[in-house]
C-alpha cells in the first residue's frame, strides 16, 4: 500500500518545503499537462528535474502530454523513479515502455475513465504498473468516480493471471472517504492531491490514507 501525494495542489511558489511535508510519503505524485491532452498546463522537463534534485522521495510522473513516445523518456532520464503515460495519446505504447525501463524508470500506462482495459492487456508484462484514473484528467479537487472501481478490479484480475508484479494505482478525488473502495477493487498505490496538501499536518494525512488502504486489501 503506497501513497503518492500529488504536488498539483501544492504551492508551487514553494515547491521544495513542500516536498519535504511529505517525506514521509512512497512518492511524489508530478502532474504534467501541456495544455494539448488536457485543457490545464503545469510545469514540464525543467521543473522536474529541478524537484529531481531536492526531493527526499522518489518522483512519479504522470504524464497528460501528447505525444509521450518524443517526450516520456526525457523523464526517465532525468531521475524519475516511475512514468506513467496515457495509452490514449501513445503510438507505440510497448515501445514507449521499453525505452522508460531501459532509462532505469518503473513503466506506467494510464487509462482515462472512457478507456477500456481489455485492448490493453497484452501490455501487461511490459508494465510496472496501470493507473486507473477516477476524474477525468486536467484538474485537482474533482468528485471521485466510483464508477472506475469495476476497471481496478478487471485490471487486479489480469495482473493475477499474467503472474507478474505490476501496480495498480488510482488518481483523482481519493481521500479518507474514498480509499477503502480503492483498496477492496484491487488498487494499491494511491494518489491524493487535495486530501493531502489540503490538509494542515500533510504527513499525517499520508499516514492516515495508507492505514485506511492497508486494513481495507484482501
Ligand atoms: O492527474 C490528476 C488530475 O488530472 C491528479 O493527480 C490530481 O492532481 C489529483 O488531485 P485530487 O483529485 O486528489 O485533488
Ligand atoms: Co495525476
Amino acid at each position: 500500500m503506497q501513497i503518492s501525494p500529488s504536488i498539483l495542489s501544492a504551492d508551487f511558489a514553494n515547491l521544495e518545503r513542500e516536498l519535504d511535508r511529505i517525506g514521509n510519503a512512497d512518492w511524489a505524485h508530478v502532474d504534467v499537462m501541456d495544455a494539448h491532452f488536457v485543457p490545464n498546463l503545469t510545469l514540464g522537463l525543467p521543473v522536474v528535474e529541478a524537484l529531481q534534485k531536492v526531493s527526499p522521495i522518489p518522483l512519479d510522473c504522470h504524464l497528460m502530454i501528447e505525444d509521450p513516445d518524443r517526450w516520456a523518456p526525457s523523464y526517465a532520464e532525468a531521475g524519475a523513479g516511475s512514468v506513467t503515460f496515457h495509452v490514449e495519446a501513445a503510438q507505440d505504447p510497448v515501445r514507449l515502455a521499453r525505452a522508460l525501463r531501459s532509462a532505469g524508470a518503473r513503466a506506467a500506462m494510464a487509462l482515462k475513465p472512457g478507456t477500456p482495459f481489455a485492448p490493453y492487456e497484452d501490455l501487461l508484462p511490459e508494465l510496472d504498473m496501470v493507473l486507473v484514473m477516477t476524474v477525468e484528467p486536467g484538474f485537482g479537487g474533482q468528485s471521485f468516480m466510483a464508477d472506475q472501481m469495476p476497471k481496478v478490479t478487471q485490471v487486479r484480475e489480469a495482473v493475477r493471471r499474467h503472474g507478474g508484479e505490476v501496480w495498480i494505482q488510482v488518481d483523482g478525488g481519493v481521500s479518507a472517504s474514498t480509499i477503502e473502495q480503492c483498496a477492496e477493487a484491487g488498487a494499491d498505490v494511491f494518489v491524493a492531491g487535495s486530501a493531502v496538501y489540503g490538509a494542515d499536518d500533510a504527513a499525517a494525512a499520508v499516514d492516515r490514507l495508507r492505514e485506511l488502504a492497508r486494513s481495507h486489501t484482501h
